[in-house]
């Protein structure tokens, strides 16, 4: 073995005989290809691994899962730890995906110092977790959350900027709207993207805007937007996973394809388990496991001897 090729060896850390990782690098040059970007949410490892195996460009540990996986009516009560315990179960899947996680509300928020502080934290909480994600307000309103993106950026770490419909201020916003309906919103959102690209974020993501807008955006910055409800004129798509595979009941948002009943299927196969049960159908014969002839013997004697 050459030396340069046992210096190789040891330096790289994992030998699954996958495909390594993408890099941010590896998506920036599909970004420059005008190769659209795939992005999916998982909330766990069986969902993160669905995606793996789909080769899914980027995988998104959301904090929507606040309101698939964990039940609630919006992502603002989702903690910090929570996020944690979603993301280290997500990140367990293998693959040639790469992770990137949402700041959860309140973590980054209160002051620079919690920021940093909790951004290491996620970071901390799995080596394969490549970036953050962090919603950001209008530049002229919220100055604090673009100064923290911009400490972030600074450190080295990969930030997405999130813009548009921002689901953590859903109270201020009135609820799950279309945003930049008007002139001075989209002069307002445009100054927005543009400060988060000056302060280092590699990518944005754009949510729930007219398609125009995402296309009026996208020739305006020089970093990938990946867009969930703005159209098809930007850089990539993002969904939440519940949804593209409908896995629960309802009706989604009308920027949603989905793309089987998952939900439906499971629930049928479930009733036909219980059936099964119920009628005795199940277990069958290939489901048990078999005694040895002699100790069987053995016990069917002791049982003659016992009853005499
Ligand atoms: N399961 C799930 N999917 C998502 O896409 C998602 C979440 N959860 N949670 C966080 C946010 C909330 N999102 C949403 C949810 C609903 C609408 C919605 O119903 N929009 C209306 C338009 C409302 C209006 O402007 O009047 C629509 O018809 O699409 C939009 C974004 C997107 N995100
Ligand atoms: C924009 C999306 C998909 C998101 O932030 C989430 O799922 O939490
Ligand atoms: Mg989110």
């Amino acid at each position: 073995m050459s030396l340069r090729f046992a210096v190789r060896r040891l330096y790289s850390t994992y030998n699954t005989g996958l495909p390594p990782a993408l890099t941010i690098p590896d998506l920036l040059r599909k970004y420059q290809q005008h190769v659209p970007i795939t992005m999916i949410t998982a909330h766990d490892y069986i969902t993160a691994k669905w995606a793996q195996d789909a080769n899914i460009d980027i995988i998104l540990i959301g904090d929507s899962l606040n309101m698939t996986a964990l039940g609630q009516s919006s992502t603002t009560s989702l903690t910090m730890s929570q996020m944690q315990h979603h993301l280290k179960s997500v990140t367990n899947s293998e693959g040639s995906s790469l992770f990137i996680c949402d700041m959860p509300q309140g973590s980054y928020e209160v002051s620079m110092r919690d920021a940093l502080d909790n951004a290491y934290k996620l970071i901390k909480s799995s080596p394969k977790v490549a970036s953050l994600k962090l919603e950001c307000g209008p530049v002229e309103k919220d100055v604090h959350s673009h100064k923290v993106v911009e400490a972030l950026c600074s450190r080295g770490i990969p930030i997405m900027g999130h813009i548009g419909l921002t689901p953590q201020r859903a109270h201020a916003m009135g609820g799950f709207k279309v945003q930049s309906n008007t002139e001075k919103d989209a002069y307002q959102l445009l100054d927005t993207a543009k400060n988060l690209e000056k302060v280092g974020c590699w990518s944005l993501l754009l949510e729930c805007v007219p398609e125009r807008i995402g296309e009026w955006l996208s020739n305006q910055v020089s970093i990938p937007i990946i867009g969930i409800g703005a159209g098809r004129a930007v850089d990539g798509q993002v969904l939440v996973v519940s949804d593209a595979l409908g896995m629960l009941p309802g009706d989604p948002p009308k920027f949603v394809q989905r793309y089987a009943q998952v939900g439906d299927l499971a629930t049928r196969a479930l009733k036909e388990y219980a059936e099964d049960v119920r009628t005795r159908s199940f277990p069958q014969d290939q489901n048990v496991f078999k005694i040895k002839k002699d100790v069987w013997n053995a016990l069917k004697n002791n049982d003659t001897h016992n009853s005499n």
